[in-house]
């Protein structure tokens, strides 16, 4: 279960590697490429007769499409290769995969052919990988509309066309595949924005090719191998003090709710003892579904907990910037979040406090408050999730996770991880206010900035999965069910880590 993360490169990084691979290495990498890609695609040919068709590009994922059209013919698969650029152009490895599919006997067609009446088997995407360049238009925007429109398993090879390697923006148009052999390693664009959307199930094929062996990688996938250390049994002789003491800061008037949630999924996560701090001159003294909670005035606080938090439903009114300013200035973890983010966005001065912080610091932003704090805007974030979320953690000297499908987290020393759990069910109020409590509840247990946030965000994602294979959403998942799923998935992982040697 404990599998080790999967290394994630950018296009450079996958440049850099292939460079390094022997020139002259037999097979080369595009017969190892199409060969692979070939084995992949006979699972989804499983009871599915007919005709492959196979779109072919004009640069080297063009190639992998031909010799993978050629494995399927040589194995006396009917095959469509469909070409409309220019050979004289085509790299020489391209044109060698070109040329010997021709010697099998196969012969490209220069438009991309009706469906036979009874479908396509399996229609295969190898127009473009990572040398997509600019937003596809024309004939080849043309191809992924009509390629899409099948109703058949469609397969991109490396990258689904028209989808940007490094950010996962679609360009133009992008193909929507349902599975897709990407090789070498994992690209950041599979994993976030519209990744997840066009590259449907991924596979790597690796190759044999030892990417971090030549090249170490800074990305990774989230696996729970990344904070496995954390998870050793209870010590018997322990008592409410070793678990931690917790504080939420938020609850101004009409948004106590974010606050209580948060303080919940804190108790509920294992924190020894949890405070929240409401600013709300009418809140609540009890919350009477988990009267463990401590509830207090905002400013009556203990100051000696073992982590804080400071956001959910806090507001922007003055005294939530003068709890925030003390807050910064406690040498405690601090998780920041919701209007916590957009106050400390503007303040440049408390900016500079915080980065001088001798604890850790955690950021919890949406893409519209990173934007804020970068002073930029959600779309500028969007366009490149990893680096706005590097420049974030960069500038602030924080960990952060910037939320959202395929959030992604940044560390200060400029690794960073990209997290595969969770769906749109989350998108309902509360869902971040959550994800802070379960955070803070880690840090309160002492578990270091980064395993805590890489462990709080897979967690808060692997919960809302677990409920919607229940039933549970994604329509209309709350993010209160998200807290108890959430302790139940712990503990199951804290048995196996047991299991497996302590
Ligand atoms: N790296 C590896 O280790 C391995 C790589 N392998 C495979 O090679 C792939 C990378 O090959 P690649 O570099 O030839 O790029 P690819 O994605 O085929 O496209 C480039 C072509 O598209 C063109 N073009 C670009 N944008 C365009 C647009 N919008 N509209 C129209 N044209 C556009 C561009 O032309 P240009 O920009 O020069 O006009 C050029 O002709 C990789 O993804 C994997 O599948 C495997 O074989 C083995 C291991
Ligand atoms: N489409 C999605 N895929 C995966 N996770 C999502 C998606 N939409 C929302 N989430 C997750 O749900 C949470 C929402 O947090 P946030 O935007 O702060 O909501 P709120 O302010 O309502 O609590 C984040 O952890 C985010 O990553
Ligand atoms: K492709």
């Amino acid at each position: 279960m404990f599998l080790p993360a999967q290394p994630i490169y950018p296009v450079a990084g996958i440049r850099e590697i292939e460079a390094r691979v022997m020139p002259g290495a037999k097979p080369s990498l595009m017969e190892r490429a199409g060969r692979a890609a070939a084995e992949d695609a006979v699972r989804l040919l499983i009871d599915r007769p007919g005709p492959i068709l196979v779109a072919c590009g004009p640069g080297n994922n063009g190639g992998d499409g031909f010799v993978l059209a050629r494995h399927f013919r040589q194995a006396g698969r009917e095959v469509v290769a469909a070409y409309a650029d220019d050979p004289a152009r085509m790299p020489p490895d391209a044109a060698k995969a070109l040329a010997d599919f021709r010697a099998s006997g196969g012969e490209p067609v220069s438009s991309l052919p009706a469906a036979p009446a009874g479908g396509w088997a399996l229609v295969v995407d190898a127009l473009f990988g990572i040398g997509l360049t600019r937003p596809l238009e024309g004939r080849h925007a043309e191809w992924i509309g009509a390629l899409n429109q099948q109703n058949a398993p469609r397969f991109a090879l490396d990258m689904p066309s028209g989808l940007d390697t490094d950010t996962g923006r679609v360009l133009g148009i992008a193909f929507r595949a349902t599975h897709t052999t990407t090789f070498i390693a994992l690209k950041p664009g599979l994993l976030t924005l519209d990744g997840p959307d066009h590259a449907g199930e991924v596979s790597v094929q690796r190759l044999d090719v030892d990417a971090a062996g030549w090249l170490p990688p800074l990305g990774h996938a989230v696996r729970p191998s990344l904070f496995r250390p954390q998870l050793t049994p209870r010590a018997r002789n322990s008592h409410k003090g070793s678990y931690g003491d917790t504080a939420i800061l938020g609850g101004a008037p009409g948004m106590c709710g974010a606050a209580l949630l948060a303080a919940r999924a804190a108790l509920w996560l294992g924190t020894g003892r949890v405070y929240a701090g409401l600013l709300d001159p009418r809140a609540p003294t009890v919350d009477v579904s988990n009267p463990e909670l401590m509830l207090r005035p905002a400013d009556e606080l203990p100051e000696q907990v073992s982590a804080l938090a400071i956001g959910p439903g806090l507001g922007r009114s003055d005294a939530a910037a003068a709890l925030l300013a003390r807050s910064v200035c406690l040498d405690r973890p601090l998780v920041l979040d919701a209007d916590a983010l957009n106050l400390l966005a503007a303040d440049p001065a408390l900016q500079r406090v915080l980065a001088a912080r001798a604890a850790p610091t955690l950021l919890t932003p949406h893409p519209a408050e990173a934007g804020r704090l970068l002073a930029s805007d959600t779309a500028a974030v969007q366009a490149d999730r990893v680096a706005a979320a590097l420049e974030l953690s960069a500038r602030l000297r924080a960990e952060v996770v910037l939320k959202g499908c395929g959030s992604v987290i940044a560390c200060s020393d400029g690794r960073w991880y990209i997290n595969g759990t969770g769906h749109p069910g989350m998108a309902s109020a509360g869902m971040g206010d959550v994800l802070t409590g379960l955070l803070v509840a880690l840090l309160a247990q002492g578990w270091p900035a980064e395993r805590a946030l890489i462990g709080a965000v897979h967690l808060h994602g692997a919960a809302a999965d677990r409920l919607s294979r229940e039933g549970i959403g994604p329509v209309g998942l709350t993010a209160s069910e998200v807290i108890g799923t959430a302790r139940g998935l712990l503990n199951g992982w804290l048995l196996e880590a047991q299991r497996n040697g302590g």
